[in-house]
């Protein structure tokens, strides 16, 4: 009988690799392929040189087969995906697998409810509104967690100052870090800052698994909120999310530029689209207060975002000043929410209009 795919699975999930585990229980198996005896598959997800130490092993079982002409595996090139596992750091958790077949969406465990932070446009300041909106809900009484699901540009461990590597007990759970009383978590914790998340679809799919099912959300306790940095426009992250759990709220976030205001339009035909209630517009850098004179300015116009939510009969969720204070806050590590003054007011204000509103 002609050799099956089953049956090298089978020897697959017994052959104990270098390292501990076997390919199959550490997940580090794709694309295997049997064909008229020759057997193909791709090993990815640990340190190059672990896996290259793997491949004899697996050879070996595998041409033990009755019926095994040829074996090739493939060792990709390179860092096993920019991230996880280190020289150093071998059982580290690594981000970024294949994503595993999900039955519908699914409740993250220990998370109440799941508000994903959205725009059309990059650099409106998205990040900037999760990190302190993140903060005020948590001032405000909330057991709050944040997702930085930027996974092309993370900025959260910058903005949240909480810049160590997230610890796995067991190789499998990824403990969350807490900052400034926010459970956090982001893929640029798993990465040196300047290293690039060069990824295809697949992989950035399993990697948002991974952050919403793999990560303990309620190790500091239950979260009332999980708050998600979606990065900017319409793509792979926003549909994976939509797939694989259920938002409970979107927050569109926006100058009031005609450009940027545009593409946040797309972005609520997307949560639309895709059955994610949208709670509300936000209009950031709407106005500049000079500090030495007190002349309120508009550098970026003023009053869009307000007109084009009641156009889209949607809340309009508030204002937030254009401040140099939030730009040095974020830099810092300390989110301006978390301290005193107008941006810190307009946060707490954004924050307790959500909760009057039992979005929170
Ligand atoms: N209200 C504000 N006042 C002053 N600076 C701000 C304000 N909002 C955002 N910024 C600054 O603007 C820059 C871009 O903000 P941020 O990274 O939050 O935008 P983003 O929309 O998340 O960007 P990206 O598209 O790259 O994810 C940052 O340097 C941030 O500190």
């Amino acid at each position: 009988m002609a050799l099956s795919k089953e049956q090298v699975l089978e020897v697959l999930r017994k052959t104990e690799v270098p390292g501990g585990g076997t390919a199959v229980s550490r997940d580090l198996l794709r694309a295997l392929a049997v064909q008229d005896g020759v057997v193909r598959f791709v090993l990815e997800g640990a340190p190059q040189a672990e896996l290259e130490a793997m491949r004899p092993v697996l050879e070996g079982a595998v041409k033990a087969l009755p019926g095994a002409a040829s074996v090739t595996i493939v060792v990709p090139s390179g860092p096993p995906r920019g991230l996880g596992g280190t020289a150093q750091q071998p059982r580290g958790p690594a981000i970024g697998g294949h994503p595993k077949p999900q039955s519908g969406p699914q409740r993250v465990p220990g998370v109440a409810k799941i508000i994903a932070v959205g725009s059309g446009k990059g650099g409106v300041g998205k990040s900037t509104v999760s990190s302190n909106l993140a903060v005020a809900l948590a001032r405000a009484g909330k057991r709050v967690g944040l997702l930085d699901a930027d996974i092309y540009g993370p900025s959260q461990p910058r903005m949240m100052g909480a810049t160590q590597r997230p610890s796995s007990p067991d190789g499998q759970t990824i403990l969350p870090l807490k900052a400034h009383g926010v459970a956090l978590m982001s893929v640029g914790l798993m990465l040196k800052e300047d290293e690039a998340v060069i990824w295809r679809g697949p992989m950035l799919m399993g990697a948002m698994q991974q952050m919403l099912f793999q990560v303990k959300w309620d190790e500091f306790g239950p979260l009332d909120v999980l708050l998600i940095d979606l990065p900017p426009g319409t793509g792979d992250v926003q549909l994976t999310l939509c797939q694989k759990t259920k938002l409970d709220g979107t927050i569109v976030v926006s100058t009031p530029q005609d450009v940027a205001l545009l593409d946040a339009k797309k972005a609520i035909d997307m949560f639309r689209r895709l059955d994610a209630p949208v709670l509300g517009l936000i209009e950031n850098m709407s106005s500049y207060i000079c500090a030495n004179c007190g002349h309120e300015a508009h550098p970026f116009g003023h009053g869009g975002v307000e007109a084009e939510a009641a156009r889209l009969d949607l809340p309009f969720l508030g204002a937030l000043p254009l401040d140099l204070d939030v730009r040095l806050a974020g830099d810092a590590g300390t989110p301006a929410a978390a301290g005193e003054g107008i941006a810190a007011d307009a946060y707490a204000a954004l924050a307790e209009g959500l909760i009057a509103r039992g979005a929170v």
